[in-house]
Formats: structure tokens, sequence, C-alpha cells
């Protein structure tokens, strides 16, 4: 990441650096330390707190009395009557926590939380991530939920004991509810069917203001799994979800900083929803995607891309692998799906395109060829000359997918075996036609961005090899890039600076424009990456910030001519034939493709590896970094998601193409045999009629001899040059009793092969002329006894010995 920030330090540090607080925090057990912070507070008048607490209850009492008041004039629903009878303390709570208008209230309400309520209050202290400002707090608060503590056994009970001063977990209904703007009226419900909305938690953006308003970006974090190299090399986990939203990153000392051995610092992050280790692809992707998708066949345009270091897990998370599908293959499956249920008309079109940006270079991969240029037209930029595909099905688009994978330039390093060295963008295009309400045809397109960017690097974290290093340099470039136009875009400044590269410019509208945007931040749990996540964390934090446009439907009417319905039904009827011919085109184009590639593998490696063993085994760890590129060899590649009947109908088509190749090369060799057979039979019948005619041949036989091929008439076309060879030709000619007969000219039929090269024969400098016109046929007839001779006719020296004999 471009630029390392300490700028937001916790409290927590600040009391770390306090001798005595940390002394104190690092020796004493939680409860010791809560009474220790107590006793940290000044020296007070004890009726002080008492009258505190007075206050603090009159306001409780207050709202309670407002509470039932509210309740007594609406009846509520029975759903909702349970829930607030089950934790009538939760709604108490929270609306007197909504209501304390100075911190000081707040402070007071805690404490008396902290002291009415049982531990199955659920108490969210986390700021709503909303709120425009970094949050940095001191991790003082109450113990960790369970589940929070399993995860810290990673990271040892020493250190994370500290680090337990983490919200309590609210309860199982924390599960973080999150709405974008995109008008879905969808409720969020957790697997089990329980509404997973929490008063605290309530997305901000549900409502249809929000669309006028504009919408801002919604960030999410998630974290991979240590690695079993890493969990080998006994690296420390150093960050912890809490309550599916905040995100707690320690800094552990260096083991030889014997001074700040015992130092911990800590941050705090809060987003949209923070996805831990053991958070399953489905869950990613129906919380940070699944609504974008249903924006899109509204019209609406939405991006989606993944952020973090190098080996963090973008891959993972956006293309994911056969098992465990990433964010771009359940978006397509969820818009097929979507689409298969609202229209059977195949109104829907959907065009999909996939790029990749390596070294400053955009890049089609789906049909790679010459580097492309980016030009801003109305719909914004767009790579000129890529290819849209149109797609039918979610089978199409998943052999696209792999096919554009296997383009994709991806190399190990010493951090990622299967690092992703380019930003790949995957854009479906969803364009469809709908009646409005004064009966006017609207042409509705939404646009659907899924982005893997290349993880940002280290020079010393991946190669120091040349092209390595060219390549994470122009990384880190567009990354800072984007992240300036981040801060830029935070600050409000006019100016956005997009032309800085080329990965900016095919984001200007997914950061800027009237766009859902979503963007996942991938961090690792690992110590050693502490720097990296936390940069990551921190332009996470940033983008948090961006306001993006409001995000309206792109539609767009369509004029009918208003002349009579008949036009009207004609023009509707000609789109229809139109639409299915295409459709019926593109299967077969489909169907084509498809049988090529079966044919291709099939001649290339007749034993491909099967896909489960592309999984299992992981890429040559030996392969040098400096080998070409080479496409990405386990993520979506092989015929992973194309289905078995499928796979099976092709082969069948394959084995028949096979069978009817065979019986065309019979075919041609029982025509050869034949043609041999007559031209045989033909040998034999002028051999027979030269027989008849022996005495008149006699005496040529000789100068013949040695000359010519088999066949007793033989064409023979000459290329001359030279008027030398006509004039012989002439005198030939004049001769009674010739067996050759010359027709000139005969430019058409040459063939320098049948008798040699023309040039060597009569090369003489004083008769070359360059007219090709001078071509000679000869029709030679050739005495029986001479048929097995060589074929070629040296015509020189059958002139030359003509000549003699005249
Ligand atoms: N959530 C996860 N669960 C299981 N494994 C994961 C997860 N996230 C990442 N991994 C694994 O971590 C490794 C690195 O992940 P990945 O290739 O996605 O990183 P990346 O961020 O795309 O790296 P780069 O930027 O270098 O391409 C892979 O082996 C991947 O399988």
């Amino acid at each position: 990441m471009p630029v390392s920030t300490r700028s937001q330090l916790s409290n927590q540090e600040q009391n770390d650096s306090n001798p005595e607080h940390r002394t104190r925090s690092r020796t004493r057990s939680d409860q010791e330390e809560e009474t220790t912070t107590q006793m940290n507070l000044p020296l007070r008048n004890p009726h002080h707190g008492l009258k505190e607490k007075m206050r603090a209850l009159t306001l409780l009492y207050e709202q309670q009395k407002k509470a039932s008041t509210a309740f007594r004039n609406q009846s509520p629903k029975p759903e909702e009557k349970r829930r607030l009878s089950t934790h009538p303390s939760v709604e108490l709570l929270n609306s007197c926590k909504r209501e304390a208008k100075d911190t000081k209230d707040s402070k007071l309400l805690n404490n008396v939380m902290r002291e009415n309520s049982n531990s199955t209050v659920p108490v969210t202290r986390s700021t709503r991530s909303s709120s425009s400002t970094t949050i940095t707090r001191t991790f003082v608060l109450p113990q960790p939920p369970i589940d929070d503590a399993k995860e810290n056994l990673v990271m040892g009970p020493d250190r994370i004991l500290r680090f337990s001063a983490c919200p309590k977990k609210a309860n199982v209904t924390t599960t973080v509810a999150r709405k974008l703007s995109m008008g879905s009226s969808v409720p969020q419900t957790e697997p089990n069917g329980t509404k997973m909305v929490l008063e605290s938690e309530k997305p901000e953006t549900v409502s249809e203001k929000a669309f006028a308003d504009g919408n801002r970006i919604h960030v999410f974090v998630r974290l991979r799994p240590m690695s079993k190299k890493e969990k080998e090399a006994g690296s420390r986990c150093c960050v912890r979800i809490v309550n599916r939203r905040d995100v707690y990153l320690t800094e552990f000392a260096n083991e030889h900083d014997y001074l700040r051995l015992k130092r911990l610092r800590g941050r705090h992050f809060t987003f949209d929803a923070s996805f831990s280790d053991s958070t399953t692809q489905p869950e990613v992707y129906s919380t940070t995607t699944s609504e974008l998708v249903e924006a899109v066949l509204q019209g609406r345009n939405g991006s989606v891309f993944c952020y973090g270091a190098t080996g963090a897990g973008k891959t993972y998370t956006m293309l994911g692998t056969v098992e465990n599908p990433g964010v771009m293959v359940l978006a397509i499956k969820d818009l097929f799906t979507k689409i298969r249920q609202r229209s059977c008309d195949g109104n829907h079109v959907v065009h999909l395109s996939y790029l990749e940006v390596y070294n400053e270079t955009v890049r089609d991969l789906l049909s790679p060829g010459r580097p492309l240029v980016l030009r801003e037209d109305k719909q914004g930029i767009v790579a000129a000359g890529i290819t849209q595909y149109r797609a039918y099905s979610t089978d199409e688009v998943m052999a696209l997918l792999q096919r554009g994978n296997q383009n994709r330039t991806t190399e190990p390093t010493r951090v990622n075996e299967t690092s992703s060295r380019s930003h790949a963008i995957l854009q479906v295009v969803v364009e469809y036609k709908v009646r409005d309400a004064s009966m006017n045809i609207v042409n509705k397109v939404g646009k659907l961005s899924l982005i893997d960017l290349a993880g940002s690097e280290r020079a010393l974290a991946t190669d120091q090899r040349t092209v390595r290093s060219i390549e994470g340099a122009n990384i880190n470039r567009s990354l800072l890039a984007l992240s300036s136009c981040i801060n830029a875009l935070v600050e409000g400044k006019k100016h956005i600076p997009y032309r800085n590269s080329k990965l900016t410019q095919l984001l200007k509208d997914s950061l800027g424009g009237a766009c859902n945007t979503v963007m996942i931040a991938n961090i690792s749990p690992c110590n050693i990456s502490f720097g990296e996540t936390q940069n990551t964390l921190h332009w996470a934090d940033r983008a948090k910030e961006i306001r993006t446009k409001a995000c309206e439907p792109n539609e767009e009417k369509i004029e009918v001519p208003e002349s009579g319905t008949d036009q009207t039904k004609l023009l509707l009827e000609l789109q229809k034939e139109n639409r299915e011919l295409r459709v019926q085109m593109a299967r077969q184009q489909q169907k084509l493709l498809a049988l090529q590639a079966q044919s291709l593998a099939s001649n290339t490696s007749p034993t491909p590896p099967s896909v489960g063993a592309c999984l299992v085994t992981p890429p040559s760890t030996t392969t040098l970094p400096n080998e070409k590129r080479k496409p990405r060899s386990y993520f979506l590649s092989g015929n992973c998601f194309t289905p078995e009947s499928k796979r099976k109908e092709a082969q069948g088509a394959v084995r028949e193409l096979h069978l009817t190749v065979k019986t065309l090369d019979a075919e041609i060799e029982r025509m050869r045999k034949e043609h041999a057979l007559q031209l045989k039979q033909k040998d034999d019948l002028i051999r027979e009629l030269l027989r008849k005619n022996g005495k008149k041949k006699k005496g040529w036989e000789n100068c013949l001899a040695g000359t010519v091929s088999r066949g007793v008439v033989s064409s023979v076309m000459l290329t001359s040059t030279f008027h030398f060879w006509s004039e012989i030709m002439i005198q030939i000619l004049r001769n009674p009793i010739h067996f050759f007969s010359v027709i000139l000219p005969d430019a058409k039929k040459v063939s320098s092969g049948d008798i040699g090269t023309p040039q060597k024969l009569y090369v003489h400098p004083f008769h070359v002329r360059k007219k090709k016109k001078h071509v000679i046929r000869i029709q030679i007839s050739v005495p029986i006894q001479q048929l097995s001779q060589p074929k070629k006719i040296l015509v020189k020296q059958v002139v030359h010995k003509r000549m003699q004999e005249t």
C-alpha cells in the first residue's frame, strides 16, 4: 500500500505510553483490570456518584414512560411484541442511548447499564459506520464473547487478554443488516429465519431518499485464514473481528526489542461488515453483492472491487475455487436466476466483457490481441474494441470466465504462489425493455463491474528480479493513483486525478460516478503482514467516506412511430424475430466453439488433468518467476462448470467427426487406387497402339531414350523466355516425321516443375527476354520401350538430338 499511516492511534496507545498504566494492565486479570480502571478515576465526593446515578435513572424512567405511551398508541404486530417482550431492556436501552444528548449522559447510561443489566443484555458500542469520522478508541470494554475468545487462542493468551477489551458481542441477532440504497425491499434474514436487524445497526441507506442524497461506497473487510506455511513459521494472529463489523488490529512488539517487548499497540476500525476467517463465500456474496445484482436488474450500475496486499485473498474472494466459487461466479449465477424469474420471453440481453490492466496496458482477456485504448463516451470510460459477448446462460458465462482466467497474467511470487499480476475487470451489462406507466417502451441498462485488483506489495515481499519488480512497480503505481483518487474524493476536491493510471480511469464511474460501489478489503491475519494490513484497513476506512452520485436507473425511452398500430406491431415482430435469430445464431456459435475446443483438447492433450487434481496440486514451486506468462491454472480452469451431459454430447460429436474423417480418408485412398488403375489401363491401350505404329517410330526411339516419363502422351509445360526456343520448335515442326507438336503460346498453364528449370537448359545471355508469355506446351509421343524411363524430359537434349537428326 502506498502510504503507511499511524495518525489515528488509539487512546490505548496513549494509555500504553503511560508506564504505570501499562504495568497494571499487563499484570492483572480482567476483573482486576476493571477495578483498576475504576481506581484510575479521580477521587470524588461519594454523593456525586449517587447523583449521577439518579440522573440516569430518571432518564431511564422517562424513556420507559415514553416507550410505553408509544406502545399503547400503536398496536404492535405480534412478532414485534414477542421481540420486545423478549428483550425489553434492549429497546429501552438503545432508545435511551439514542436520546442521550451528550457524552456525559451516554457515559452515565453505560455505567447504569453495566450495573443494572445482566450479561445477556445486548450492548453494542460500535459506532455506526455511517459516521464519517474514523473511529479510534481505547480497548477498555467488557469481556470478550466466548467465540471471540476462541479466535483469540491463535494469538496466544498472554497478549490477547489485553485485547479482550472489546465490545461485548451484542447477541445472536447482531448480524450486520446491511442495506445498500438500491431500492430492494427484501429484508435481510438469518438462515434460521430471524430478522437480523438491531436498532443500533439499522441500515442507514435503505430509503429511497438515499438515491436523491447520493450514495457512499460500502466497505467490507474480509480476513483470510492463516495459511499452513504461516502457522509453521510460528506467526501470530494480529487481527480480530468482533460483532461482524469491528476490526481490532494488534501490533506485537519485536521479539528482539526488549524494551518494548510487553508493549501492545492496537487500532480499531468499523466497517459495514467484517468477515472473519470462517465466513463462507455465499455469506460474503449475499452481504456484499447480491443487492447490487438486484439493482443492476433495475438498470443501475454497480461495482465490487477487492483491495488488499498480495496474498490477502482478493482473487479467492472474487473468483474462488471450484468448490467455493467467489463473488464473480455467484453474482453471475444469481443474475441469470433472477433474469429467468423475471422474464420468460428473453427480453433481457446480457453482454459480457473481461479485461485486464497489466503493466499499464489494457488487454482483452476473452480475445487477446493488441492492447486496447481507453476512450470516454456517454457511457463513461470504455475500452475501445473490446469483445462484448452475448451470454444466454450461466454455463456460457462460466466458459467465458474460464477462458479469460486462462489468459490472465499470474505469476508465482515469494508471497503468493498464484499472484495476480494484473487488475482484472469483468463487466456484465444487462439490457431490457419495459413499458412504463404511459405505455412507452423504456430501454433499461444496468452495468455490473466485478474487479479483482492486483495486490499491493513491497518490492522485497515479492521478487527482486526485473520482470516481477517492473510488474510490482506498475501495480503499486496504479494503486497509488487509486489512493490519490480516494483522497481527493474524500477531501471533496474538484479535480480527481483519474487520468494518472489506466486502473483509475476504468474505476472512474465506480468511485465518483452514479454507481453503487462495494469495496471488499482483504487482509491477512499474520503479524508479519501487520504493515500491509494496517494500510489496507486505513484505505478501506477512508474509502468509507467517499460519496458517489445518486444512482438513478439508466433509462432511455424508445420512440415508437405513431402512425397506426400496424407499424408498431411490425416493428415489434421484427425485433422479436431479430432477437430469436440472434439467439439461434449465438447458440450455434456456442456449439461450434465448444466442438472446436473439445477437438482441440482431444488433439493436444488426450488425458486432460482432472479438476480435482488441478485443485489439489499446488502450482509448481520450482517454476522460475522469470518464466513466460502462464495462465492461472487452478482458479476456474478446466471444464469445471460445463455440465456432464454437455461434455458427453460434445465428446460424442468429436467421435462422430473422427469417424467422418476416417471414412473420407478411406474414400480418398479408394479413388487414388482407381485412378492408378485407369492410368495403367490407358498405358496399356497406348502401348498397344504404338506397337501397331512401331515401324513409323523406328529411328526415334534412341533419341528419346532416357528422357521421357511414364505415359505415352505427355504434356510438358515449358516457360521459355527465349526466342531461341521457339525457333527451334519451328524447325522441329517442319520435320515431316516429327513426334512433337508444339502449341504456342499458352501463358496460362505454366508449370515449370515438369521439366526441370528451363533457365538452366537454355541459358544464353543474348537471348534472355523477360516476357512471361513465352510459354510452350509440347505434346510428346513416346515409344513404348521408353516407358519405364525417368519422368523428366530433357527437352534440350531432345531438341539437340532432333536437330542433329534434321
Ligand atoms: N477466505 C479464504 N479461505 C481459504 N483460503 C483463502 C482465503 N483467502 C485466501 N485464501 C488462500 O490464500 C492464498 C492467497 O489468496 P489469493 O491468491 O486470493 O490472494 P490475492 O490477494 O489475490 O493475492 P495477489 O494479489 O498476489 O494475487 C490462496 O492460496 C487462497 O486459496
